[in-house]
C-alpha cells in the first residue's frame, strides 16, 4: 500500500440525544491516492463516516477515537471537496453558477476576478456542462438534476483538493446519468491525483470504481479489502448477503459504455 493519507483508529460517533452510536469503533487506513468505496445498507453509518472525516458532524455530536492525517487534516477547498447526494447541499439557489464558482475559486486561489471567471468556465467545460459560458450566468434551478450534480462536482474540485468525498453522489439520478457522472468522477480523480472516498448502496458501482471496499453494518466496519477480493471472495456472511441482493453485479457495468448527452 502507498503512504497513508488517513489512519483512523476506533472512530465512534454519537449524534445529540441518540442512544446508540452511529459509528462504532471504526478503524481503517486510507492510502494516498486510493479510491475507497464505503457500502452498506441505509442507516449503517456511511454518511456519518464521511461527515466525520470532513468535520461536518452536527453540533453536539460526540466523536471519539483518532484520525491521523498525512500531512495534515484537510480543510474544505484545497484540502477536500464534498459532493452530496442532493446537489442542493452544495449549490446556493439564489446565486448564479458563475458567482458561486468564482467565490470558491477566489477564496482558495490567488486569482483576479477575470482569471477566476476563466477558471470557472474551464471547470464547467471539464465537467461537460453544455455551453459553459452561458451557464455561468444561470441559476441552479435552470439545470437538470444531472447537470446540477456536474456543477456541484465543479465546485467541489474548484480549488484542486487532495481528497474528494462523494456521498451517494449519483443515487438521485437515473441509471445512465449515474454512470456518466461516476465516469466523470473517475476521470477527474485520475487526472488530479485525488484520493476518493465514495459512499454508495450500489455494489456494482463499488466494484467498477474502487480500489478497496469497506462494508459497514449497524455502525460497524464488518469487512474491508481490495475491491476484487471483497466482490469475488467476501469473508463475511453479511457481505455475501449484500452481493446476493445485487443480482446484476456480475453483468457488465454501465461505466465506460455510455456516451454523453442523457441529461
Ligand atoms: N443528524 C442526525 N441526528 C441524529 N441521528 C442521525 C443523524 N444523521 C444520521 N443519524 C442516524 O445515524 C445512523 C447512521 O446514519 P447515516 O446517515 O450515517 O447512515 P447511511 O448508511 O449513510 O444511510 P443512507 O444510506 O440512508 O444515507 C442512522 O441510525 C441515522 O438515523
Amino acid at each position: 500500500m502507498s503512504a497513508p493519507f488517513a489512519q483512523i483508529e476506533a472512530l465512534s460517533v454519537r449524534y445529540p440525544g441518540a442512544t446508540r452510536p452511529a459509528l462504532d469503533r471504526l478503524s481503517l487506513t486510507i492510502a494516498q491516492g486510493e479510491r475507497l468505496a464505503v457500502i452498506g445498507e441505509s442507516g449503517s453509518g456511511k454518511s456519518t463516516f464521511a461527515r466525520a472525516l470532513a468535520g461536518l458532524l452536527p453540533q453536539g455530536s460526540r466523536q471519539s477515537g483518532e484520525i491521523h492525517w498525512t500531512p495534515e487534516r484537510p480543510r474544505p477547498g484545497a484540502g477536500y471537496g464534498y459532493v452530496f447526494q442532493d446537489p442542493g447541499g452544495s449549490l446556493n439557489p439564489v446565486l448564479s453558477i458563475g458567482t458561486q464558482l468564482v467565490e470558491v475559486i477566489r477564496t482558495h486561489l490567488r486569482l483576479s476576478r477575470a482569471e477566476a471567471r476563466d477558471r470557472a468556465e474551464a471547470l464547467l467545460a471539464r465537467v461537460q456542462l453544455p455551453d459553459p459560458q452561458a451557464a455561468l450566468a444561470r441559476y441552479p434551478h435552470q439545470f437538470s438534476g444531472g447537470q446540477r450534480q456536474r456543477i456541484a462536482i465543479a465546485l467541489a474540485i474548484a480549488a484542486g483538493p487532495a481528497l474528494l468525498i462523494a456521498d451517494e453522489a449519483t443515487s438521485a439520478l437515473d441509471m445512465l446519468v449515474q454512470a456518466e457522472i461516476m465516469r466523470l468522477l473517475d476521470d477527474l480523480v485520475r487526472e488530479m491525483g485525488m484520493t476518493l472516498i465514495f459512499i454508495t448502496h450500489d455494489m456494482a458501482l463499488a466494484a467498477s470504481l474502487a480500489d478497496r471496499i469497506a462494508v459497514l453494518r449497524d455502525a460497524r466496519l464488518v469487512e474491508t479489502g481490495p475491491a476484487r477480493q471483497v466482490i469475488d471472495a467476501p469473508r463475511e456472511p453479511y457481505t455475501r448477503e449484500l452481493l446476493a441482493a445485487h443480482v446484476d453485479l456480475r453483468s457488465p457495468v454501465l461505466i465506460g459504455q455510455t456516451s454523453g448527452g442523457r441529461e
